[in-house]
């Protein structure tokens, strides 16, 4: 398999909600200036890398220790939502280690032997990018954690009784992984990263920061105001404020004198349909569907993605993060429910008898 390949393979295995929640999330208008632009907007160097202080600290002792050594460094495990700095910090540690960086995704691994493959196909020291590696297929996740341990693998010729094992040297490698979701990695792949880093949202002030920074590395002039407003309702994610910063782009050049002023911001946040909170369509859709017809709930989140014409994964995923950060929605063990916040968001006086129990607040 070479690394085309692997590409092809990943648009292949997109079901229809990962795609619609690639889009959401790479930017459904994006074109292809769009994410050339998005591309130069990566942090090349740790330094360059606004937040996360303790992921980057920790991360740059790791690099500078394997340095120092003249070895690769321990395996990576880079976990959280979508959007926060997982590919980029992939590239910025291929990039300390002066090394090449392989990608590919758990989707596009689904066999053992395409994961053979790849592997036979690095050299020594090269950092290999898995992203969405708890998508990968049983058999190739149990080659992994000896290619990741003892770097060889068994290749297994033929079936039945007759199959054999040959085994494979391969030049030692740093794995990267990259997961949304953590917690579905089996104990085993877990515990082979020698480093785990968990990514956090981002604070208003770190993402006015990275505006200031993109919108620099765009020769787009704004304004204090201006920024923070993006940064506020950039929902903890510099995708999001990169994304929503070359709206306001957008609109300033269109329809105003191209300098991105308070006022245009606002204009154009609202033309976007991103409000003052940062939620956009398919929040208020999820919090318009629970709070009218179900009551402000608890109800299931199936039942939910169905009534907002959502995938299940879109909806977990994308909206729901966030509208829990946000104290608007609340997950208990019999289902979703709206707090008294969604309620007023929305601009509906909540139940005068709260439908949450606070005492089910636990995670489902
Ligand atoms: N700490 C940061 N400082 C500045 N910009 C950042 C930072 N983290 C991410 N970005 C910007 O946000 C964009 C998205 O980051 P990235 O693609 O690395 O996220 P991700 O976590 O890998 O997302 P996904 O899981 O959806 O692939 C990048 O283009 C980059 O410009």
């Amino acid at each position: 398999m070479n690394w085309d390949d692997t590409e092809t393979d990943m648009d292949d295995d997109l079901t229809q909600a990962e795609l619609t929640h690639l889009q959401r999330l790479t930017d459904a208008d994006a074109d292809g200036d769009d994410r050339a632009v998005e591309a130069a907007l990566r942090p090349k160097t740790l330094d360059e890398v606004i937040g996360q202080v303790r992921v980057r600290d920790q991360l740059g002792l790791v690099l500078e220790a394997a340095r120092r050594r003249g070895r690769a460094p321990d395996h990576v495990l880079l976990s959280g939502p979508p959007g926060l700095g997982k590919t980029t910090l992939a590239m910025i540690i291929a990039a300390e280690m002066s090394t090449p960086l392989r990608l590919t995704s758990g989707p596009a691994i689904t066999h053992a032997g395409d994961l053979a493959a790849i592997l036979s196909g690095l050299n020594e020291g090269d950092v290999l990018f898995v992203d969405e590696i708890h998508r990968m297929s049983r058999p190739a996740e149990e080659m992994l954690y000896m290619a990741m341990e003892d770097f060889r693998v068994d290749v297994v010729i033929g079936k039945g009784p007759g199959a054999t094992a040959i085994p494979l040297e391969i030049p030692s490698f740093t794995l990267v992984g990259a997961t949304t979701r953590a917690g579905l990695l089996p104990g085993p792949l877990r515990d082979r990263f020698g480093f785990t880093a968990h990514l956090e949202f981002y604070e208003a002030h770190e993402l006015d920061r990275i505006v200031h920074r993109s919108a620099g590395l765009l020769d787009v002039h704004l304004t204090a105001e201006g920024s923070s407003e993006i940064a506020s309702r950039s929902r903890g994610t510099p995708r999001i404020a990169n994304r929503l910063l070359r709206r306001v782009r957008d609109y300033a050049q269109v329809r105003a004198d191209g300098v991105l002023t308070l006022p245009v911001a606002k204009a154009a946040l609202e033309m976007f349909e991103v409000d003052e909170s940062g939620l956009d369509r398919l929040d208020r859709g999820v919090l318009d569907a629970l709070c009218r017809r179900f009551g402000g709930g608890p109800v299931g989140i199936s039942t939910l993605a169905v009534a907002v014409g959502e995938e299940r994964e879109t909806v977990e995923e994308v909206a729901e993060p966030f509208l829990v950060r946000s104290g608007l929605l609340a997950r208990t063990p019999r289902g979703r429910v709206a707090t008294p916040a969604a309620w007023r968001h929305l601009g509906l006086t909540p139940p005068a008898v709260p439908t949450v129990d606070s005492t089910l607040f636990d995670e489902v």
